[in-house]
């Protein structure tokens, strides 16, 4: 029988399940991360989150993002902002600034004195090929069936692939209907995120986000960051953005292609816990 300690954290009520296989040997299989997911039969949460030894000479940790189904993926917003307060408040390190590799490079959460976290989220990726998205268009709007319509979104990755629209009003957005289609849809070869943005003005938006491989979450980081560079390069907000998800708000600032997203917002320790894996 293995023990198994962890965090329960959140961002804007994005739960993770935080593990540090840093000092405790451990390697989960998918059915154990499903199992730790279920809200029922487990902890619960949306993703789970493994903090390893770093791989790389000048990074201080590796961290491991498995959604709730069990699938490992290459990024997380609201996990990032996490993994850089379960490192501090852990003592796993005492830096404020920590550089971290996730499946798709190098990220850097910066702890802010008052208490938020900033993170270098990296250059979005907007090559439909290396989203991945398919298509034979560089067009930054460009039209997807769904179930029977057309919605326009623009496909952007953050590591992660995000398929972003613009709707009138997050409240009544198809986000149950079409999120499902979307997330499978054949020209979104890794299966993807999708996302419904309302632009309320030039520097505030609200957001729902259907995750892939964990159904519509309260929010998502890496959504959050999509979803501005989509607005910003359709012209309808500007940068810094306040995004207002059903979770809370971050701050996401982008300078425009080429340049990095910079996410702002909470990190929530909720409860720590030791469990007997099954
Ligand atoms: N909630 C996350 C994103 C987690 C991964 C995502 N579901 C995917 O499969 O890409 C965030 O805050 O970014």
């Amino acid at each position: 029988m293995t023990k198994l300690a962890f965090s329960k954290m959140h961002g804007l009520g994005n739960d993770f399940v935080m593990i540090d296989a840093v000092r405790q040997d451990i390697r989960l299989s998918a059915d154990q991360v499903r199992w730790l997911a279920d809200r029922h039969f487990g902890v619960g949460c949306d993703q789970l989150l493994v903090v390893e030894p770093a791989q790389t000479p000048g990074v201080d940790f590796r961290y491991r993002i498995f959604n709730a189904d069990g699938g490992e993926v290459e990024q997380c917003g609201n996990g990032a902002r996490c993994f850089a307060r379960f490192v501090f408040e852990q003592g796993l390190s005492d830096k404020r600034e920590i550089r971290v590799e996730t499946q798709k490079g190098i990220i850097t959460p910066h702890l802010e004195d008052d208490g938020n976290v900033t993170v270098d989220m990296g250059v979005p990726v907007l090559k439909p090929a290396d989203v991945p998205f398919v298509s034979d268009s560089d067009a930054w709007v460009q039209p997807l069936d769904v179930a029977g319509t057309t919605v326009a979104i623009t496909a952007v990755s953050m590591g992660n692939p995000h398929a972003v629209q613009v709707v009138a009003d997050v409240d009544t957005a198809p986000v149950a209907e079409q999120g499902p289609q979307i997330e499978h849809h054949p020209r979104f070869p890794a299966r993807v995120n999708a996302g419904f943005l309302q632009v309320v003005d030039e520097h505030n938006v609200r957001l729902r986000v259907f995750e892939r491989g964990a159904g519509e979450t309260l929010a998502c980081g890496t959504g959050a960051c999509a979803a501005v560079v989509a607005g910003i390069l359709r012209g309808l907000v500007a940068s810094p953005v306040r995004v207002a998800t059903r979770g809370g708000e971050l701050t996401i600032a982008w300078g425009g292609v080429g340049t990095p997203v910079m996410m702002t917002g909470p990190a929530v320790t909720v409860f720590t816990g030791e469990l007997t894996l099954p």
